[in-house]
């Protein structure tokens, strides 16, 4: 059970090293405070919330694979390598399509709710 709590202890960890060494993974956090923040204004339903939930954790989980990715291949090859190089891209490709998917989302979520709001202003 103690191990099991100190898995928790560990997650968090990464978690707090992220948020204070990337940049982009704060930005990540941001964008998903006013995805929160416009699904709480705008009154989503239930299976919205659950897209934008899951939209929230994909982007997250990507940047921080992207970021764990990133840490391994620096101290792996230092030194410029194609490999290496490739490796970085790949990861960098997947944190794109993840926020891609959620920009998609969002905009399908968000976007009839404001222009109905428009219309009514
Ligand atoms: N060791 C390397 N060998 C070959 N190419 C590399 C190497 N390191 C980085 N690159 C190339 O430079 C790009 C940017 O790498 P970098 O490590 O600066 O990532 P980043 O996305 O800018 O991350 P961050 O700014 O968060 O450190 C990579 O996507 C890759 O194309």
């Amino acid at each position: 059970m103690k191990k099991f709590i100190r898995g928790f202890g560990y997650a968090f960890n990464g978690l707090a090293h992220a948020a204070k060494t990337q940049l982009n993974f704060r930005v990540h956090l941001v964008a998903a405070l006013v995805a929160v923040y416009a699904g709480y204004a705008l009154h989503i339903a239930t299976g919205e919330w659950l897209w934008i939930g899951f939209c929230i954790a994909l982007v997250l989980m990507a940047e921080l694979l992207n970021t764990a990715l990133e840490f391994l291949t620096n101290l792996v090859s230092p030194e410029w390598n194609k490999t290496a190089g490739h490796v970085k891209d790949m990861g960098a490709a997947a944190v794109l399509v993840a926020a891609l998917f959620a920009l998609l989302t969002g905009a399908v979520i968000f976007v009839p709710k404001i222009m109905l709001l428009i219309h009514a202003a």
